[in-house]
């Protein structure tokens, strides 16, 4: 039977709840994914990840490339044990972390040549490395070896590029070997209306268990990157997953759920909260702020999470100030636990057909008065 069927439970407008199968247990979409770059969520547990609602982890194969090495995570068990993380795991393909942190030396054809952040050292990737890497790693799904053009890019390259990333598909699915991870393929496009739609229908031209849109959330306006998802999800089948990648705040989770995205990604929760910022429904409020000082309320009243139901924003302010770690541990916690109660509330709202007024509340709250 197939290890990750996915199944429409209900629909409200273009917003759906889907019911997701993997060897590693089966979870609610729409979803957010935090992001544990090199295998941990930075600050937290994985019994307190559970415990907010997390269901879907991620990791880079970039930095996992680096540090410590596929070959160990394999032998140490795989991430799901090496990490103590026992749900779901997806692996980016490092193309995109190449490009964003490594020192892009070449890409061509074959793949991309580029040095270390860590020691300058020149390392090769290719479709068929990402994939072993992956492999290796034991994820259970696994991202195709895309390009993600900068932004702004001309028309002339992003066809060069994702027309690239259509060939690296191909090897990428060759590459492939393990019948229980699933692999996505990456529509690329930019924000060209014509090359988004060509890259998405070729990627389609792939029966995959699920697609990726990529080459978003990269600098561009939302006026920019709204269209370009609207105009994905009308040609993505209904039938499969469809994930939006790197997107992050609530707004856009909201608006992106009611396009018909299922799955989400970034890193937007944990940084925000590192650097002393809590996700609250209007908007964000930084603990840096003196006013807080003697704020005796929690983070965002109504939170059900272990920082909101223990602390005021005083004392997190406090740890702030001085640079203790749990500041940042505690606002963390708070705000993927805010972006896990936003989508389980999508959920419910789409259950009772009524997303339209759960986007309409959402946007009244977090657009309707200044914090
Ligand atoms: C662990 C991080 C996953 S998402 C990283 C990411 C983020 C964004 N915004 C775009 C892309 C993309 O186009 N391709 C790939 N492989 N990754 C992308």
């Amino acid at each position: 039977m197939d290890p990750f069927r996915f199944t429409i439970q209900a629909r409200s407008g273009r917003a759906r709840v889907g019911l997701l199968t993997t060897p590693h247990g089966r979870v609610e979409t729409p979803l957010f994914m935090p992001v544990g770059t090199q295998g941990s969520v930075k600050g937290l547990l994985p019994k307190d990840l559970k415990a907010i609602g997390s269901q879907v982890l991620l990791a880079n194969t970039y930095h996992l490339l680096l540090r410590p090495g596929p070959e160990r995570v394999q032998a140490l068990g795989g991430l799901h044990r090496f990490a103590g993380w026992d749900g779901p795991w997806l692996t980016d393909s490092g193309g995109f972390q190449v490009m964003s942190l490594g020192h892009l030396r070449r890409i061509d054809e074959e793949g991309v040549v580029f040095q270390s952040h860590l020691d300058g050292s020149l390392i090769r990737l290719t479709p068929e490395r990402s994939i072993a890497i992956q492999e290796a790693l034991g994820a259970d799904f696994i991202m195709a070896f895309d390009e993600c053009p900068p932004y702004p890019s001309s028309p002339e390259y992003l066809k060069a590029s994702l027309e690239r990333t259509l060939r690296w598909l191909e090897r990428s699915l060759k590459a492939k070997t393990r019948p229980d991870q699933a692999l996505f393929g990456i529509a690329q496009g930019g924000t060209d209306a014509g090359l988004r739609a060509l890259s998405t229908r070729e990627t389609l031209r792939f029966d995959l268990p699920g697609y990726a849109i990529g080459g978003l959330a990269v600098g561009e306006t939302k006026e920019e990157m709204f269209p370009m998802v609207a105009l994905s999800t009308e040609i993505l089948p209904e039938a499969k997953p469809r994930y939006l990648m790197g997107v992050g705040h609530p707004e856009d989770l909201v608006a992106a759920m009611g396009l018909g995205v299922d799955l989400f990604d970034s890193v937007y929760p944990t940084r925000t909260g590192r650097f002393g910022s809590a996700l609250v429904p209007e908007g964000r409020i930084n603990l840096k702020n003196a006013q807080y000082l003697e704020d005796k309320r929690p983070l965002e009243e109504g939170c059900d999470c272990y920082a909101c139901q223990t602390f005021s924003r005083a004392y997190i302010a406090h740890l702030v100030r001085a640079e203790e770690m749990l500041g940042g541990i505690l606002l963390s916690l708070h705000n993927l636990r805010f972006l896990h109660r936003l989508t389980e509330r999508a959920r419910e709202a789409i259950r009772q057909g009524s997303y339209g007024a759960f986007a309409r509340e959402f946007a009244e709250r977090r657009f309707g008065k200044e914090i």
